[in-house]
């Protein structure tokens, strides 16, 4: 479902992203975790089109980012904090209108509404103006939106945060139940126990480098530490001062 092969990126002189390389498969929850400035955005910016990379290749459900851009964008969903929403449309109009671009039909679209509804709880944000919605209202439609066509591959970059503990719960229930066959969900984050709570492998990011990849188990017997924010410190220890003092 994604394989990255030696990917890198520069801006200018600076190395946002140094040869990295990592599979996911369908099924998954795959974290993508590191500390602000890690790399993640950039990452997952290449892997939805949005960026050419500087060096090698990645594949998203079996599409090549550089050669088949358009089809890596039919088969993915992304939720990034960029996004923004038409403040006088409801959430019903900003999904209807989104399973138009994929081609629904109105039938279809009302389904698959009412099962987000279901699964998101979205109540009464479906039928409020977006523009009176409070974060996690507007979180949530965003979600929603992302995931209108059952993408294969959903992108969620950073996708907690902001969010109050109710919609932060609803969120990361919504990730879990999503893994299923024939999808994975990438999940970038910071906070290292939310991708404890959702994610089977994590690939941890430093300073633009791949620190390490694996299921999570196997990176907290490798580095003998009890939980993954421990098991960071103990990763990138040597690598940058700041990081190991916080440890
Ligand atoms: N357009 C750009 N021009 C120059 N530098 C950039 C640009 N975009 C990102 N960077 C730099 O690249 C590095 C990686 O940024 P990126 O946004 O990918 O990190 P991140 O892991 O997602 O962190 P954050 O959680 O802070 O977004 C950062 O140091 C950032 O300042």
């Amino acid at each position: 479902m994604l394989d990255i092969q030696n990917l890198s990126k520069t801006y200018g002189r600076y190395t946002a992203l140094r040869d990295v390389s990592l599979t996911a498969g369908e099924g998954e929850v795959f974290g993508l975790l590191g500390p602000n400035g890690a790399g993640k955005t950039t990452l997952l910016r290449i892997l939805a089109t949005l960026l050419q990379p500087t060096a090698g290749r990645a594949s998203v459900a079996g599409h090549d980012v550089g050669r088949e851009p358009e089809a890596v964008r039919r088969a993915i969903g992304v939720v990034n904090g960029g996004m923004g929403l038409p403040a006088r449309l409801t959430g019903r109009e900003v999904l209807r209108s989104f399973a138009g671009f994929y081609g629904m039909t109105r039938a279809q679209a009302d389904t698959r509404v009412a099962e987000l509804d279901a699964a998101l709880e979205l109540g009464r944000t479906l039928d409020t103006r977006a523009g009176e919605y409070s974060t996690g209202m507007k979180q949530k439609v965003v979600i929603a939106r992302a995931v209108i066509h059952d993408p294969q591959v959903l992108i969620l970059d950073e996708a907690a945060s902001g969010l109050d503990i109710f919609a932060r719960r609803t969120l990361l229930d919504f990730v879990a139940a999503a893994r299923r066959p024939g999808r994975l969900t990438l999940y970038s984050t910071h906070v290292m126990s939310e991708a404890e709570e959702v994610c089977d492998r994590v690939a941890i990011l430093h300073q633009g480098e791949l620190v390490t990849v694996g299921a999570i188990p196997e990176i907290l017997t490798r580095t003998g530490e009890r939980t993954l924010e421990r098991a960071f410190f103990a990763l990138v220890r040597g690598m940058d001062g700041e990081a190991t003092r916080a440890s």
